[in-house]
């Protein structure tokens, strides 16, 4: 291809496309609009050229792809260019890939160890690490009250419209939109709601301590009958929905941008299971509306303003995404702490003694259950449960906020407007600045030794501010009775052969995280 003068000046013109238009506002909802005003003007040009020059119309189409490739390039080149050396994030530390494209995260966490890959970055350049041509990730431990607090100016980042146009709770960036959702949650989530959900609560808890002594006996039947335990307690693979749960939120966990995101779940095949689940929720929801319940559940709140009326179409959307979140967000994240509780306390088994100590004055319910109201203000009970969300955060990372025009200071330290910014848990956890002896599971850091705690704010799994999670009370509720009726019901411990290095060394994000396998041992208690 010969370099002509219109060559020249339609680069030209791409490059001016960019201070002119592209580096102002958000455009990746557009991204399928540019897409076929794109393919529109390429056919028209190439259509008008042919006429106008007498071509055919094949070196017409060469003819303008030429030019239409001159134009994308002096528009990325521009980008490029303000990205590296003009940029208002240009000042702080990081990869230079992450400077140039939002690609280098998703390269980098492609195995799905989000978590680790950005902890690494934080100890190699620091508190705030510039992860992206937009993206600060700041560990800082003062930065949760700025970034998430009540009074925050910073906004839900552009991440949130990635499964756009369906919506939940937690994607609507729009805060009137949030709030009048968030005060529907909230019914679901009071005081009166959690004591209805107690009734429910207790009728799985015991299937649960059923079912784990029906595995102890099969397991030592089948061990003094035949020599050999069924292996049932070491059963990998659970119920259908669990695989399906972890196989379709893979794609969340590779840090995509939201419009590449939006791309990638539309093409046919290349992400079904996150189809599949999405459908799976909608089915629930679907039936759910439809039939009546005595005892309250989430749903009963989300569905009070239809009044028994079928919802329109726009309240479909929102009711689609907010069971995708109940089912993600209550079941994931509640199993994952559970999990990783379990997990520190077979690796530290003087903490289990000492629950059981504290809890053994309220462990006397005629049908041997444990109340939340009961224990819900144990010292050493809560204190396991803060330090497992300090060391596992069931959400890590990826909770991003765009800054407000004007920018913000985090202590002292000036973030440009329009950045979008993330602090991640995981890291603030293991902070030194936080927290003494930061990779020590130490529960009595939240009740006898304070000082081992240095910035309390630092503590944020459930985040704060006005788009905290809503089902913290409830979250805590079902981990703390059930752990409480676990230790006192099971001698626990790893299984024989099991260390525990695969739990946190397999552990893969997807927005929430999956730990890897964990095989722990449980005997019925002697004296129960
Ligand atoms: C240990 C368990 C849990 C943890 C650590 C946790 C953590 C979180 C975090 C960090 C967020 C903020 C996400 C963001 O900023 O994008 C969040 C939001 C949310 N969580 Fe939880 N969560 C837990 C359990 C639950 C439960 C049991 C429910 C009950 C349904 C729930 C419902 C929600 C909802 C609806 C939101 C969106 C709130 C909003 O945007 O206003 N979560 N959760």
């Amino acid at each position: 291809m010969g370099v002509s003068v219109s060559h020249v000046a339609t680069l030209l013109c791409g490059a001016a496309s960019f201070p002119v238009y592209f580096v102002r506002g958000e455009h990746h909802l557009h991204t399928k609009l540019y897409f076929r005003i794109l393919i529109s003007t390429v056919a028209l040009a190439t259509l008008g050229h042919s006429y106008l020059a007498e071509t055919t119309i094949l070196s017409a189409f060469a003819e303008v792809s030429e030019h239409a490739g001159c134009f994308l390039f002096g528009l990325h080149g521009a980008r490029s260019v303000y990205r590296l050396w003009f940029h208002p994030l240009r000042k702080f530390d990081g990869p230079s890939g992450a400077r140039l494209t939002s690609f280098w995260l998703s390269w980098q966490v492609h195995h799905g160890d989000t978590f680790r890959q950005i902890k690494n970055l934080h100890d190699q350049h620091g508190s705030f690490v510039r992860i992206g041509p937009d993206n600060l990730f700041i560990s800082h431990p003062k930065t949760v009250q700025t970034t998430y607090g009540s009074g925050s100016k910073c906004t839900k980042g552009s991440w949130y419209d990635s499964t756009s146009p369906m919506v939940s709770l937690n994607t609507m960036r729009e805060r009137k939109l949030h709030d009048e959702r968030r005060r529907i949650w909230s019914t679901a989530s009071s005081d009166k709601a959690l004591r209805g959900y107690e009734q429910r609560l207790r009728l799985y808890r015991n299937r649960l301590i059923s079912h784990l002594f029906n595995l102890f006996s099969f397991d030592f039947m089948g061990d003094m009958a035949f020599g050999k335990s069924f292996g049932m307690l070491e059963m990998r693979h659970g119920h259908w929905v669990i695989q399906l749960l972890n196989d379709a939120l893979k794609p969340l966990g590779y840090a995509f941008p939201a419009w590449l995101f939006q791309i990638v779940t539309t093409i046919p095949g290349v992400t079904r299971d996150w189809w599949r689940l999405i459908d799976f929720c909608a089915e629930r929801m679907d039936t759910r509306l439809k039939t009546k319940v005595d005892v309250p559940d989430i749903m009963s709140a989300l569905s009070a303003p239809y009044q028994g009326k079928l919802p329109m179409d726009k309240d479909w959307r929102v009711l689609r995404g907010d069971a995708q979140l109940i089912v993600v967000a209550d079941s994931d994240t509640t199993a994952t702490t559970l999990s990783a509780a379990l997990f520190e306390l077979a690796k530290n088994p003087e903490y289990i003694e000492k629950l059981r100590t504290e809890l053994a004055p309220y462990m006397n319910d005629p049908v041997n259950d444990v109340l939340n109201e009961r224990v819900a203000d144990l010292d050493h009970l809560n204190a396991v449960i803060h330090e497992t969300l300090r060391l596992h955060p069931p959400v890590p990372s990826l909770q991003r906020r765009k800054t407000p025009s004007e920018g913000i200071f985090i202590d002292g330290i000036f973030i440009p407007g329009n950045t979008v910014v993330s602090c991640p848990q995981y890291v603030i956890g293991r902070n030194a600045a936080a927290y003494e002896h930061p990779g020590s599971f130490i529960p009595g850091r939240w009740y006898s030794s304070p000082t081992m705690v240095k910035v309390k704010s630092a503590w944020a799994p459930f985040s704060i501010g006005p788009s905290g999670c809503i089902g913290r009370l409830l979250a805590l509720h079902i981990v703390r009775t059930t752990l409480a009726r676990i230790v006192t019901t099971f001698d626990i411990s790893f299984a024989p052969g099991e260390d525990g290095g695969n739990f946190e060394s397999k552990a893969r994000e997807r927005f929430t995280i999956g730990f890897g396998d964990l095989m722990i041992s449980f005997k019925p208690r002697a004296s129960v």
